[in-house]
């Protein structure tokens, strides 16, 4: 088995979810076509409540940065009098499916979207699924003294039903703490000295594993310790990035000094 040791400064492991601990065909199958399926339901149902206008208002305000983008899908301004309701939610429909046909990941999007699947996890219509290392190897880093963090694009509240709602049971107490594009995006390297700061270390106390490359790159920038994370279903990575990168196939991998 190969073995990648953690550098003995590291006391924080910050995971990525899709494509790192969790299948991307979890998200893609499962997740996603939960939410094109159901979208325009949810907002007729949901319409008139504080937090589906919020969600919409943010929808709004992302179509307008994107207006100038190629097939971006504008979201109207409501006239206030009703007449134009089912318009206007067909127009967020069309917007949401614009988006995902991106794999957009818009703190607008996955606001919505957090708050779409809280009610299919309460009711047991899905369980999350983790790779059958993730869950052993967070016990034992955790036993081992380290403090594990969540980066994902997924807004923290859907982190959390991943985790409280997994095939593995409710495992969200193995967290020490979430954070989500609201920091910044994955890609900025500014967004992980936030989320150092905000945890109190350094940059360099922490270890980001992932499946994309240009989050490792990002993170790296910041003076980050970064694993890339290779598993089923994953994008290929060229020779470069092989090269270039630490890779690991499972979390088992890892060899913390501090647990010989
Ligand atoms: C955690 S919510 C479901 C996944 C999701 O919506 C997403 O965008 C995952 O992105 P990640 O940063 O975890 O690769
Ligand atoms: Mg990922």
């Amino acid at each position: 088995m190969v073995v990648l040791s953690v550098p003995a400064e590291v006391t924080v492991i910050l995971l990525d979810i899709e494509g790192t601990t969790t299948p991307i065909a979890f998200v893609k199958d499962i997740l996603f076509p939960y939410i094109r399926e159901n979208v325009k339901e949810y907002l007729q149902t949901h319409w008139e409540e504080e937090e589906c206008q919020q969600d919409v208002s943010l929808l709004r305000k992302q179509a307008e940065e994107d207006a100038h983008l190629d097939g971006a899908v504008p979201i109207p301004a409501s006239s206030g009098n009703g007449d134009d309701l089912q318009q206007m939610i067909q127009a967020v429909v069309d917007n949401v499916c614009w988006q995902m046909s991106l794999d957009r990941k818009t703190t607008a999007l996955k606001q919505l979207q957090g708050h779409m699947w809280r009610a299919a996890f309460a009711a047991g219509r899905m369980k999350a699924e983790f790779f059958e290392d993730v869950v052993p190897a967070v016990r034992k880093w955790r036993e081992a003294g380290m403090k594990v963090y969540i980066y994902s694009s997924g807004s923290v509240e859907a982190q959390k039903l991943l985790f409280g709602h997994s095939t593995e049971g409710d495992i969200l107490e193995l967290v020490d703490g979430h954070f989500d594009t609201k920091i910044g995006h994955k890609v900025e390297s500014e967004s992980y000295r936030k989320i150092a700061s905000s945890i109190g270390c350094s940059t360099n106390n922490i270890l980001f594993l992932t499946d994309v490359t240009l989050e490792a790159s990002a993170a790296e920038e910041a003076d980050v310790h970064v694993a890339v994370v290779v598993r089923p279903g994953n994008a290929g990575l060229t020779d470069d990035e092989k090269t270039y990168y630490s890779l690991i196939t499972s979390f088992s991998e890892l060899y913390l000094p501090s647990s010989a």
